[in-house]
């Protein structure tokens, strides 16, 4: 009976979800150390999502915004190509330490990654058009509508560009809320929505995953 069945984010059908995929411990470490270190890094799920996105896509290169600690990252590497390599862009050195560490618990050589210090939009620009399988967004929400641009540029036809936290734990479905975060995530969606070249999707993936393929 449909009065029966819980609403899509009971937290016992969140349990369910979440417990479908669990993080290894070196995982696990490097979730706590973003902790530490002030940034929100990924859940089991929305990195199970990553590593799925990097399989399907056959990911050989893969651009990240935002390092953090390194999570993420692993769980992009662990989707892509034996010899794909993860480009992840952050302007805290001191995280890019720390995801240097993570990757190489991970049991990924150096050669696989290629950390690049500096603002996402300065460093975005010197990136390869159409070089890139996937793009993943996990920076500053403010920047989320520019990255979007940035991004499709550099994906090959039938790439994938994603961007975490597009729910921004529901403040997105608050019309009261008008700050500027909420209204670039808004904006983010609504841009990849109209966007001839992208199909998009809105997964409620963790905090919000928004997907969008790029037309071949
Ligand atoms: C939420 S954390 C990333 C977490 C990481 N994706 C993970 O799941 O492990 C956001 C990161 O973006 C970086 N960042 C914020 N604004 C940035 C900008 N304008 N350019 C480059 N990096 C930025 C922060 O230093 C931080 O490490």
């Amino acid at each position: 009976m449909a009065a029966d069945i819980p609403p899509l984010f009971a937290p016992a059908v969140r349990e369910y979800v979440d417990e479908y995929l669990v993080e290894d411990e070196v995982l696990t470490l490097a979730r706590q150390r973003g902790g530490q270190l002030g940034c929100t890094p990924v859940g089991a799920t929305g990195g199970a999502a990553l590593s799925f996105l990097a399989a399907a896509v056959q990911a050989k290169a893969v651009v990240e915004v935002g390092t953090g600690a390194g999570t993420s990252g692993i769980w992009l590497l662990r989707g892509m190509v034996a010899d794909g390599v993860l480009t992840s862009i952050d302007l805290q050195p001191e995280h890019q330490r720390a995801a240097r560490q993570a990757f190489a618990a991970a049991g990924f050589p150096a050669g696989r990654t290629r950390l690049i210090h500096g603002e996402a939009l300065d460093v975005l620009p010197r990136l390869t058009d159409g070089g890139y399988d996937l793009v993943f967004v996990d920076a500053l929400k403010t920047e989320y509508p520019k990255y979007l641009e940035e991004g499709v540029r550099l994906l090959r036809p039938g790439g994938v560009i994603a961007f975490d936290n597009v729910l921004w734990n529901g403040r997105v479905a608050d019309p009261e809320d008008q700050d500027t975060a909420t209204e670039a995530l808004r904006e983010v969606a609504r841009l990849a929505r109209e966007d001839d070249r992208l199909v998009p999707v809105l997964l409620p993936v963790g905090d919000g995953l928004l997907v969008a393929a790029k037309r071949p």
